[in-house]
């Protein structure tokens, strides 16, 4: 097992940072009045683990049997029924689900699926009425009809179901859902806190950690727990003892996108568009998410470029991150900011240098 899903914290109470919106969750599930929640903070921050240590709070070990289950639905949408397929996990008590992961369906996967969760009230042994736990990921990338949805199952059903949510901008959630909930602000941790789960790991592991590496690995890890914890495992494979000044290698989509950055800036044409689409391609097989590859792309072509162009340029990137979270496939959009950038870039150059 990786030391991120090893050593993640189960319960509130062994959680080593946001220590503070732990007890504040203790003290709400205690007092039986959870309301709906929505999690919300950057990759990495702690924001899947202090969920599932709240589960494990309300329903206990339970809440840790889960099964995971590919499901068909077939809905009736009036004059068609719809397939839709989606993977579920869940336990006695609550179902978990990535309703975005249905695109343009989202809207029918929280008027048919998520209502009729709901709906469905778990009757405990004492034969008192319970409540279901729905937990939803990245709900920012649902679409508006899916969110207003969502806010009508939400007022509904609020007797039979909680809805914990989760996603890293609340800004792209409708203010009615956002009002719904009690909202959670998870901070990415600070390097003195990424440095504390580091050392925490270390010697649980018996391993010998210079502090000056630790604070480097935390430096590096742009302040993502998850990321400074598979740093300091690859770390671990590559060399040990450890030394103060030992390499951290960057993660490999990284260094790949950077490639890609010096291919663009090296040649514009249609056959190096073409060699990148590829390229593109084999990131979004690997399950790297657009926006993450956009994001990283920008940031590599912005390091080697003049500083005239850099305002251009992000413009640009925005407003293709903007048109890829309207559309559904993804490479059209990275592919058409790559052939803008290319365009751009050329007539600079041209421009520049004749
Ligand atoms: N409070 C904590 N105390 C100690 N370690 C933690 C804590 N929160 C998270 N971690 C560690 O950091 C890792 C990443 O956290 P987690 O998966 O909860 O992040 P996330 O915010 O849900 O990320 P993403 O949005 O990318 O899914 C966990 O696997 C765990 O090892």
């Amino acid at each position: 097992m990786l030391w991120v899903d090893k050593y993640r914290p189960k319960t509130l109470d062994k959680v080593l940072v946001h220590q503070d919106i732990a007890e504040n969750l203790k003290k709400l599930v205690t007092e039986q009045d959870c309301p709906h929640l929505l999690f919300y903070g950057p990759s990495g921050s702690g924001k899947k683990t202090l969920i599932m240590a709240v589960l494990r709070q309300m329903f206990g070990a339970s809440a840790d049997k889960v099964k995971v289950e590919n499901k068909n639905w077939k809905i009736d949408a009036g004059t068609r029924t719809i397939d839709v397929e989606l993977t579920t996990l869940s336990s006695t008590h609550h179902v978990e689900l990535n309703p975005s992961n249905a695109g343009f369906q989202d809207r029918y996967v929280v008027q048919e699926i998520i209502k009729e969760m709901a709906k469905n009230r778990p009757i405990d042994t004492k034969g008192k009425k319970g409540f279901k736990v729905l937990v939803l990921n990245e709900v920012d990338k649902l679409s508006r009809e899916a969110q207003h949805s969502l806010r009508r199952t939400m007022e509904k059903y609020s007797a039979s179901c909680r809805l914990i949510l989760c996603c890293n901008s609340s800004s792209k959630v409708t203010e009615a859902v956002r009002s719904r909930c009690l909202n959670m602000r998870i901070n990415a941790p600070t390097e003195e806190e990424i440095v504390k789960v580091l050392e925490f790991i270390g010697k649980k592991e018996g391993l010998q950690l210079p502090p000056e590496f630790a604070s480097r690995i935390a430096q590096q890890s742009n302040r993502s727990l998850r990321r400074a914890i598979l740093s300091f495992e690859t770390c671990r494979v590559q060399q040990y003892p450890f030394t103060n000044n030992q390499a951290i290698p960057p993660m490999d989509w990284e260094e790949y996108v950077s490639e890609i950055a010096s291919s663009i800036l090296k040649e514009q044409s249609p056959k190096r568009l073409f060699e990148v689409r590829g390229k593109l391609y084999e990131l979004l097989v690997n399950c790297i998410p657009p926006d993450i590859i956009l994001k990283r792309l920008l940031y590599e072509l912005l390091k080697k470029l003049d500083s005239e162009l850099k305002h251009e340029i992000s413009h640009w990137a925005a407003y293709y991150e903007h048109r890829l979270r309207l559309g559904q496939k993804a490479i059209f959009h990275l592919e058409a900011f790559v052939a803008k950038f290319m365009s751009i870039y050329k007539g600079f150059l041209i421009e520049t240098f004749g």
